[in-house]
């Protein structure tokens, strides 16, 4: 199944709901400019997106006289593609790098370092796996089998080790080896936990340090935050607080394939301006697509 259509089976939810709001006989009226909002909000893309987009839609319906659901629906599909932000960069293949994946428990991290590893691999990359969420003995594991099955190194330490020196040692070894992709897994953490956040900033500071001294010469760290597209509007305040303590450089959203209502992807978006790089669309390794800002808005929006 391509991209669009997982996009399309994980949005059918939120897909069906705009729909309905385009199957009005008659005018355009203020009914019809309500219940759009109100079907937005329930999509998960916040109160102030929504109120945005919807007043924005409003006004260009009005200067360009849109009055039928085929002119709205491309417009209301055109506006929403606008929200997200490009990407400089395929973060993920613009090597040297070393990128770091954060967020909270059980969002799916681990999981994505093995996605783009092997994803990364294939693309002719040569990269390396530093597992520092040496809090969760599974999280080790299956970077094992997937790091295995891909052919790509990972660097480990006993559970309960001080993350930072798996880092240290990733790197280390990623210059060892002459690696021009570092992917680091880390423990998952609920961004309102200060000690926790506060043990993270300090991984990415260490990592940093290391990898500012690479033989080849600096490599640039990213922090990469991944998502859990269920978790509806407590993603923006995930997404937030993570930016705030580490400055975050883009986005992994993952389970699109679930219950997802999607719009969570568009208030984060929106909110902090960061790019979506890659979104997860299932749990075997392959389930992992380049974020597309117009096929996520069709598949939102739908067809007639
Ligand atoms: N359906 C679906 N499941 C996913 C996706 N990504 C991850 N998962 C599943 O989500 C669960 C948690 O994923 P992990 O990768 O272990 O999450 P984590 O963020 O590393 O978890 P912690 O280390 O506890 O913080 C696993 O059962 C994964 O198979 C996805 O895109 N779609």
């Amino acid at each position: 199944m391509g991209l669009f259509d997982s996009l399309k089976r994980g949005l059918a939810r939120s897909r069906e709901a705009i729909n309905e709001v385009f199957y009005f006989g008659g005018d355009v009226d203020e009914d019809f400019w309500e219940e759009l909002e109100d079907t937005l909000v329930m999509a998960d893309m916040g109160a102030e997106i929504s109120m945005q987009v919807t007043d924005d839609l409003r006004d260009e319906a009005a200067r360009k006289n849109l009055t039928t659901a085929h002119e709205l629906r491309r417009a209301l599909a055109k506006r929403l593609e606008e929200v997200f932000v490009a990407p400089s960069s395929d973060l993920f293949l613009d090597t040297p790098a070393c990128v770091l994946f954060v967020g909270i428990n059980g969002a799916g991290k681990t999981t994505t370092v093995g996605k783009i590893a092997a994803a990364a691999q294939l693309a002719g990359k040569h990269p390396i796996i530093g597992s520092a969420d040496t809090f969760r003995a599974a999280a080790i594991e299956q970077l094992d089998v997937w790091g295995n099955r891909a052919g790509v190194p990972v660097v480990k330490r006993e559970r309960g080790s001080d993350p930072a020196s798996v880092c240290y040692d990733v790197l280390d070894e990623a210059d060892r080896q002459n690696k021009d992709l570092v992917l680091i897994d880390t423990a998952g953490r609920l961004h309102t936990s200060d000690e926790l956040m506060r043990e993270l900033a300090k991984v990415v500071s260490v990592t940093r340090k290391r990898a500012e001294r690479m033989s080849t010469g600096s490599m640039p760290v990213r922090v990469i935050l991944v998502i859990d597209a269920a978790t509806g509007q407590n993603g923006i305040n995930q997404a937030t607080e993570f930016h705030e303590a580490l400055g975050i450089d883009g986005i992994v959203l993952t389970k699109l394939d679930g219950t997802a209502k999607g719009g969570i992807a568009l208030a984060v978006a929106a909110r902090l301006g960061l790019p979506i790089l890659r979104v997860g669309i299932g749990e075997r390794i392959e389930d992992l697509q380049v974020f597309n800002a117009h096929d996520f808005a069709q598949a939102l929006v739908g067809e007639e």
